[in-house]
């Protein structure tokens, strides 16, 4: 590859945002040659670093080993206090740097990409503003992340209510905590500050985690209100108003009213599209991007991360930058594109096989369809679920280990589409659900994959036992 392809632009590729997402694009480019810029008008390495998946695992962390210990006989008895708040922070303080991006910084210099901080517009094809400095390239990769959704809820502006941002960067744990939004962030946080002490109250409109296998809602909320925390179902905040003493009051769907020092919204993210300067360019909003990550109708726009609304997950985002920083990098040398599905320049898995984790306790872990998914879809299947805490390895791993598994089968092609797990610990499980799903491993072959004994593992013999039964029954 040539190091110089377009010697008369400043730059063969622009990634506008230096998230995870832009990172990898600008990397995945770079190693094979391209002169790349990044821009980025906040912090290099994104929201994931610095106010999502880093701080928030961190402050989740602590209150999540303490419960494993006081779930088993002899450690249970050394838990003789709470968390030190403090060490919690200082730790989560420590996982962002202290929301210092010069490492991040340092790391794109030595990959040798530029870094212009600015806020960064497309103003025409190859052309990028950096507050208003004219910069030219080939190709552009948009990596500007998501924003967070606010509901029209009557109040809630006035009330100066918390997002994600501030809830994993708090210095002071409140005394106590509304969460309105009953997804991914909001039973996470649910156990974080609940573990740390808040009296926490979890408002959902629907069940929790409305989307995944209907078992996983009832045993998440189940785990929460172990923990402590005040679970309000099927029930929507009407109006919030914030006291002169500061205590802030949502007034419920169900006639109820709740209360608390502060008042935590997480009820969903948009693609960050906003400024960026598309309208004036015809670019059709939401974006939609082939499988290289190419805006469809250019080609010299691409898109990456949270921003083109795939996968709203760090890891996949990375997978998808991957993926484009190869295609953009052979495109500009006239090599070989391999579009094909699961061809490298590709991100045929955003299809099939996206894993999710949520960090809560239980904790959550699914790849793939559900079982409503697939059938919407018009796919035959067949399901198996099993109980995680009949498993041997479970039950060593926790006294009273309460968990559920299921697998969606394709029952044409008799592999794996779709896998959930809930329970303690579960999430380091789920890779073996992907690789089945991504490598088409036929039921029967995987019969074959022995679990070691005693582990949470053997659940997957449990399943696949249950499977063979319903197809002998
Ligand atoms: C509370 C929370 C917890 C999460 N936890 C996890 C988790 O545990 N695991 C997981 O996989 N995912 C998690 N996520 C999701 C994850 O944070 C995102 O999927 C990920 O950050 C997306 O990466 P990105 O690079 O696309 O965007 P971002 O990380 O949002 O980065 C975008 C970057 O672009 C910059 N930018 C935007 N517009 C411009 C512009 N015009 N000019 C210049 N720069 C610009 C921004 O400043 C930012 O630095 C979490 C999200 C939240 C909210
Ligand atoms: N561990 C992880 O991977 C992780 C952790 C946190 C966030 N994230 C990502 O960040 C994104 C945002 O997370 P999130 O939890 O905000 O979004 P989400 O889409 O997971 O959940 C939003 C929740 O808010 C509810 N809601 C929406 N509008 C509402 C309204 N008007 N009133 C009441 N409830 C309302 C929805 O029903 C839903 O339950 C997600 O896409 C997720 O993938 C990932």
């Amino acid at each position: 590859m040539a190091s110089q392809t377009h010697p008369e632009l400043d730059y063969d590729l622009i990634v506008i945002g230096g998230g995870p997402a832009g990172e990898n694009v600008a990397d995945g480019a770079a190693s094979r040659g391209l002169r790349v810029a990044i821009i980025e008008s906040e912090r290099v390495g994104g929201e994931c670093s610095y106010w999502a998946c880093m701080p928030s695992k961190a402050l989740l962390r602590s209150g999540q080993a303490l419960a494993a210990a006081r779930r088993v006989a002899g450690a249970d008895a050394a838990v003789t206090g709470a968390l030190d708040v403090q060490a919690v922070l200082d730790r989560r303080t420590s996982f962002t740097s202290d929301w210092n991006d010069a490492g991040q910084a340092d790391w794109v210099a030595n990959a040798g990409i530029e870094l212009v901080r600015g806020h960064g517009r497309v103003a025409g094809v190859g052309r990028v503003e950096v507050d208003g400095r004219p910069l030219t390239c080939a190709a552009v990769a948009l990596a500007t992340g998501s924003v967070p959704v606010l509901p029209p809820i009557d109040g809630l502006a006035g009330v100066d209510p918390w997002g994600t941002r501030e809830a994993t960067s708090v210095d002071r744990i409140p005394d106590s905590l509304i969460i309105v939004g009953g997804g991914v962030a909001g039973t996470e946080m649910a156990f974080a500050f609940a573990s740390l002490g808040s009296q926490v109250t979890l408002i959902a409109r629907g069940g929790l985690l409305g989307q995944a296998e209907p078992f996983v809602g009832p045993l998440l909320q189940e785990g929460l209100a172990a923990a402590g925390v005040d679970v309000r179902t099927g029930v929507s905040p009407q109006h919030v108003a914030r006291a002169d003493d500061g205590v802030v009051t949502v007034h419920l769907s169900d006639g109820a009213d709740v209360s608390a020092s502060e008042l935590l919204v997480a009820t969903g993210r948009r693609p960050h599209t906003d400024g960026l300067g598309l309208d004036d360019l015809g670019v059709t909003l939401p974006l939609a991007v082939d499988d290289t990550l190419r805006v469809v109708g250019t080609d010299w726009l691409y898109a990456v991360g949270d921003v083109n609304g795939r996968a709203l997950v760090t890891h996949q985002g990375k997978y998808q930058a991957r993926a484009a920083g190869a295609a953009i990098a052979a495109r500009a040398g006239n090599a070989v594109v391999e579009d094909r599905a699961w061809g490298r320049h590709v991100a045929t898995a955003d299809h099939a096989a996206v894993p999710s984790v949520v960090f809560s306790d239980p904790e959550v872990a699914s790849v793939g369809v559900t079982e409503a998914d697939a059938r919407a879809a018009g796919t035959a299947v067949r399901t198996v679920e099993a109980d995680l805490g009949s498993v041997a390895g479970a039950a060593l791993h926790a006294d009273g280990y309460t968990g559920r598994a299921k697998l969606v089968i394709d029952a044409e092609r008799n592999t794996l589409i779709g896998a959930t797990f809930v329970g303690q610990d579960v999430a380091e499980l789920l890779h073996s659900a992907t690789i089945a799903i991504v490598g088409e491993v036929p039921v029967d072959r995987l019969w074959h994959a022995v679990p070691a004994y005693p582990t949470v593992s053997e659940v997957w013999l449990r399943l696949l036992e249950a499977d063979a039964a319903a197809d002998a029954g």
